[in-house]
């Protein structure tokens, strides 16, 4: 496989000790991934979903072709991929292929696959690397990058992982033409989501031709993609582990992994955080943070792009509870990222009650 003169390359910064790598973002991009691989792997393993095992197939054949040793294991589609089951089944397929600290993994799919895959890598002998092949905009712009990886449980999302950079990510755009248009719209929400708390050029390229921004025919895609994959490498590369300023790329996220959890995760991530941010911004603004003009633009950028804006009234005791499990809660404090003004993320602690529920009367239906 050869690769394509027009490559975007986006430098993620090691911190605490880890690596620094690159994002590649365009097209025909998989001959690098022998290079990433390396010379000291003797096996690779080739995680990927289902619905990409010709993709995991031609991956794992092609590192065959360059002399390792590569298997590939197939894992369920989505999020029925990130369990402590399939977790312990990649475990057992890595033992048995004799897998060892200087091999490597391949994450290839959506979030749910590479959120699994560099969990895998993380735990396996404590640790080995990994590379993340994202093939949906959501895991291109997000999950792929910044070394967040896990699994849930059934007391909620994502409560069980580990801070596991990979070792490069390669985003090769001609992925997402494969991709139905309800996962491909859930990703931009979380471009959206970059868009507000970084970078509003984001939003004007949305607002200016939504039905465009909904294809990944659009004349603005990769630049909406690299974009948002540098407003992550920025933040990512300063502060890893979530001490402090990471938390602003969880805006929108208490509630949409409260709604995750009550949907037993059939709704999509990013469908859940587009609900997500709106409650966000209502409660910036019944906070007396956020100015109106910003908080609606919330729900007119949402709704143009076809994003889901509301959710159930009578199920808000159980959002509640949910939340409670959050990871920006400490002891009994619920915290939120809300915002101060359009790109000024900030930490709203222990909102009272009531200002939560008016909130959340807002985007209830
Ligand atoms: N680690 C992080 O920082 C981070 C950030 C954001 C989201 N996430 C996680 O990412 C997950 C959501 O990721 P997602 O939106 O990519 O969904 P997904 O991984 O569930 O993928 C959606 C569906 O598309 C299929 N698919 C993937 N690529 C395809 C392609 N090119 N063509 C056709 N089908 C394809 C998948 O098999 C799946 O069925 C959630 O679990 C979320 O928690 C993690
Ligand atoms: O990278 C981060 O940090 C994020 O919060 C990005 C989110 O989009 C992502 O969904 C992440 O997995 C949520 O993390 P969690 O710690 O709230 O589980
Ligand atoms: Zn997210």
């Amino acid at each position: 496989m050869s690769t394509s003169e027009a490559v975007t390359r986006i430098e993620v910064a090691g911190t605490a000790g880890t690596d620094p790598y690159e994002v590649l973002v365009g097209r025909q991009l998989l001959g690098e991934l022998g290079g990433l691989v390396g010379d000291k792997a003797k096996r690779v393993a080739v995680i990927h979903p289902e619905a990409l095992a010709d993709t995991g197939d031609a991956l794992r054949a092609d590192l065959a072709e360059q002399g390792y040793e590569a298997v590939a294991i197939q894992v369920p589609n989505a999020e029925e991929a990130k369990t402590a089951e399939v977790a312990a089944y990649c475990w057992k397929a890595l033992g048995q292929t004799g897998f060892t600290r200087t091999d490597v993994i391949v994450g290839v799919g959506g979030g749910a696959t590479t959120d699994l895959a560099g969990f895998v890598a993380a735990t396996w002998l404590r640790g080995v690397r990994w590379i993340a092949v994202p093939t949906t905009v959501l895991a291109m712009v997000d999950a792929a990058v910044g070394g967040k990886t896990g699994i849930n449980t059934a007391e909620g999302k994502n409560l069980v992982g580990a801070f596991h950079p990979p070792a490069g990510v390669l985003c090769d755009l001609a992925a997402l033409d494969s991709l139905g248009v309800h996962d491909y719209v859930s990703g931009l929400a979380e471009i959206v989501k970059a868009g507000f708390i970084a970078d509003p050029v984001i939003l004007d390229l949305i607002e200016g031709d939504p039905e465009a921004a909904r294809s990944p025919e659009g004349p603005h895609t990769a630049e909406l993609i690299e974009r948002a994959i540098r407003v992550k490498a920025e933040v990512v590369s300063s502060d890893l582990k979530e001490s402090g300023l990471r938390e602003i790329l969880n805006y929108g996220h208490t509630l949409a992994h409260a709604i995750e959890k009550n949907e037993r995760y059939k709704w999509r991530h990013g469908a859940a955080v587009a609900v997500g941010m709106r409650f966000a911004a209502e409660l910036g603004r019944v906070a007396g943070r956020l100015d109106d003009a910003t908080a609606d633009r919330h729900t007119e950028v949402l709704r143009s792009l076809g994003l889901p804006l509301t959710y159930r009234y009578d199920q808000w005791p159980k959002l509640l509870e949910n939340m409670k499990v959050d990871k920006k809660s400490r002891g009994d404090l619920l915290r939120f990222i809300v915002l101060d003004g359009l790109a000024r993320p900030t930490v709203l602690e222990g909102p009272d009650p009531a200002v939560l529920l008016a909130a959340y009367g807002e985007v209830a239906e």
